[in-house]
């Protein structure tokens, strides 16, 4: 089996690409300069050539609470443009499966707690991320729309937030786990006496190692096909990926604190965004198929930050 694996530099696409070559499949790649998404006929060109058999779609313009909330344009636009040209041309070059990665933001901000795949649609979202999560909800429809009139099987996970090896830790642009991790480690280095962290620290958040999404992804993906098959008559529209517990962004900054050793204050300035104030997955669908993850977030927050200091600090 011959699969594209579209974003392999990023944390999740790269996390994919690995597990995928353990298990002996002949992955083909493409970096950003090689291959712009965003470019219709140069993606159609890409699928006319390579003859892939499957595509693992975890290219798209990623970041936090506040790249998304500055740059809504880029996050529609980019994400529309890479989803509609990845999928149509996969189709039209014969392609049979795909695995398509959206995220918990598609559902609505005051969706009920845990969400389950069918608060999908159903009420307003979180209006730091609209753009965004418009755009994954179009990817949803795309592949759900091609699985109905073309009869191919397009599969679509929604993964809470990740953190790992391979993370963005742009200081404005990432997510809270990166953000924190290098905030936290560079005060240490400093000898700064305090942090600020953005918002109340009341948000709840779900955190979900990549490592362990990447084996959900293989999952859905069908390289253990018996047992997804089993569960999938008829077939989701997309189903949820997540860690199972949240805790508030005040105890993720207090565990990121006790890793790094940083002994100072903590300062919330409350005229960042809080953004949504919760979203756990209800990840049931999954989990009684058989997966569950397997690193939980204290080993986890440690093993991202032995990376960061051997890769990055
Ligand atoms: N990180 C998270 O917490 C979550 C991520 N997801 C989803 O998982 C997927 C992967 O995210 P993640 O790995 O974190 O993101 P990253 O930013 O780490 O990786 C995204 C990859 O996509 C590539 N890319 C972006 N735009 C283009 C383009 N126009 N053409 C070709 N390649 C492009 C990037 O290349 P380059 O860097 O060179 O631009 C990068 O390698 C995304 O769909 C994301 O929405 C969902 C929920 C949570
Ligand atoms: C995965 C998900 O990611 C984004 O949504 P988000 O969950 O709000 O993501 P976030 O990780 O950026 O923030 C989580 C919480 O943490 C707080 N927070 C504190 N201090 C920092 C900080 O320093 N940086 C960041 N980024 N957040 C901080 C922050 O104010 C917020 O309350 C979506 O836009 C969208 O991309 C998406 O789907």
């Amino acid at each position: 089996m011959r699969v594209y694996v579209a974003g392999h530099r990023g944390m999740v696409g790269g996390a994919i690409s690995r597990k995928l070559e353990e298990r002996g499949v002949d992955i083909v790649t493409r970096t950003h300069s090689e291959l712009d998404l965003t470019d219709q006929a140069a993606v159609r060109n890409f699928f006319v050539a390579e003859k892939v058999d499957g595509v693992v779609l975890a290219a798209a313009k990623v970041g936090g609470i506040h790249a998304n909330n500055t740059y809504p344009a880029e996050f529609i636009y980019e994400n529309l443009m890479i989803e509609a040209n990845v999928v149509h041309q996969a189709y039209a070059a014969g392609v049979q499966r795909l695995l398509f990665l959206g995220s918990s933001c598609i559902y609505p901000r005051a969706a009920p707690q845990p969400m389950d795949e069918q608060a999908l649609l159903t009420g307003i979202l979180e209006p730091t991320n609209e753009p965004y999560a418009i755009a994954k909800i179009a990817g949803i429809k795309l592949c759900e729309s091609y699985n109905r009139q073309y009869g191919t099987d397009y599969r679509s996970v929604m993964p809470t937030n990740l953190y790992g090896p391979g993370d963005n830790f742009h200081p404005d642009n990432s997510h809270v786990m990166p953000a924190l991790i290098r905030r936290f480690h560079e005060a240490v280095v400093t000898g700064a006496k305090e942090v600020v962290i953005w918002g109340t620290g009341n948000p709840l958040r779900e955190f979900l190692h990549v490592d362990d999404m990447a084996d959900a992804s293989l999952f859905v993906f069908g390289l253990d096909r018996e047992t997804y098959e089993a569960h999938t008559t008829p077939m989701l529209s997309h189903i949820n990926v997540g860690y199972g517990k949240d805790v508030t962004i005040a105890e993720l900054a207090s565990l990121i604190a006790q890793v790094t050793g940083f002994a100072g204050q903590v300062r919330f300035d409350t005229t960042r965004p809080d953004g949504t104030p919760r979203k756990l997955m209800d990840s049931s669908r999954l989990t009684s198929m058989g997966w569950a993850p397997k690193i939980n977030l204290n080993r986890g927050v440690q093993e991202t930050y032995d990376w960061y200091q051997a890769t990055l600090a």
